[in-house]
């Protein structure tokens, strides 16, 4: 559950004044999601979501997270549109903390995606990639090596806790990738957290895109390894050849990869779970037990990490296997 701050329908009331959104019918928490608290809100004039910005959402960050998504809708890409209150400003503030209003979107996020969902997850990306060219901000990913480092000294003295042996293993791993990191593919705006509960679905089909919180510049091919991290393994920890294979050549059918960026995959794929793992990693070890919040277990990446560092070319991913 990701509710970490709790709101009135006094306090409601007095933030939707400033809005041309309706006036309040009923609103309550999501338990979903982890990062920031969510309310759905019904209005007399429709449903929003209202997003109170938490953990890792830094308040200077939002005009590019929030202007991203306006600049992603004005350019084909089904995702939530930030309102605008009266005076034009899109972040107000709630119970102290910084918050917007967004539009609902329909549609379920697949708790069991499938092949022919993964293809059209890698379409989705793509056409992501090229929609925000041209998007007027930047934000560096404060979760690349250095944001990897920070992380790990403060996880660190505690990780042999969760997995004996699990210090020297990430040791190696930072050592590998901070000296093989790819430095010269193409780079772009990417999503960096396009995981199943963050795609929407509807009848089947894409309905739309959400939570752009973690969404910066980086290398385009690395959005791309993140995804095979969380759509292509299944719960045993395998990797599902068939699903690597349509989500590839989804995102191939819209922005073809090259050559270097195929390549370097095993290494963006290996440099994304580490990412994956040791926020989770940190998580585990930080938010008391019992507290409202899902924690996700850092094991998993551990897993998808093992599996990484044996790979020994791209196609053992499906690309180029049609
Ligand atoms: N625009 C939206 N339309 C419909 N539901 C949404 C929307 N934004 C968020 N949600 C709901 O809130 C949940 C958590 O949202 P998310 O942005 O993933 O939170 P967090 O940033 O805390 O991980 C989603 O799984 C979904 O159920
Ligand atoms: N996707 C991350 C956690 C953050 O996910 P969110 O979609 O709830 O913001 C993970 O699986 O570690």
């Amino acid at each position: 559950m990701a509710v970490y701050t709790d709101i009135s329908e006094v306090e409601l009331e007095a933030l939707l004044a400033a809005y041309d959104a309706g006036s309040l019918l009923s609103y309550k928490g999501i338990a979903e999601g982890s990062e920031n608290s969510n309310y759905l809100l019904h209005t007399t004039k429709a449903a929003f979501i209202l997003t109170l910005y938490e953990r890792r959402v830094d308040k200077a960050d939002l005009p590019f997270f929030l202007g991203l998504m306006e600049h992603l809708a004005e350019h084909g890409v089904s995702c939530p549109l930030p309102v605008r209150r009266r005076d034009g400003e899109v972040i107000s503030e709630i119970a102290e903390r910084p918050a917007a209003l967004i539009t609902f979107l329909e549609g379920m996020w697949l708790r069991r995606p499938a092949p022919q969902h993964c293809r059209q997850v890698g379409r989705a990306i793509a056409g992501l990639h090229l929609a925000a060219q041209g998007f007027a901000l930047s934000r560096p990913n404060a979760l690349a090596l250095d944001g990897w480092r920070d992380l790990w000294r403060k996880a660190a003295p505690r990780a042999d806790e969760v997995e004996p042996g699990l210090s020297e293993e990430v040791e190696a791993d930072l050592a590998t990738l901070g000296r093989a990191w790819p430095g010269d593919l193409p780079t772009g705006i990417i999503h960096a957290d396009l995981f199943p509960d963050n795609v929407f679905f509807l009848g089947g089909e894409v309905s739309g895109i959400i939570d752009f919180y973690f969404a910066c510049n980086d290398l385009l091919a690395y959005d791309v390894a993140t995804c095979l991290n969380a759509w292509c393994f299944e719960k045993d920890g395998s990797y599902n050849l068939t699903k690597g294979t349509a989500l590839l050549a989804g995102y191939q059918e819209i922005r073809p990869l090259e050559p270097a960026e195929i390549e370097a995959l095993p290494l963006l794929a290996r440099g994304s779970a580490l990412r994956f793992m040791l926020t989770r990693l940190y998580d585990w070890l930080t938010i008391p037990d019992g507290a409202l919040v899902n924690k996700r277990d850092p094991m998993e990446y551990v897993r998808r990490l093992r599996f990484h560092r044996q790979i020994r070319s791209s196609s053992e991913y499906g690309i180029g296997i049609t």
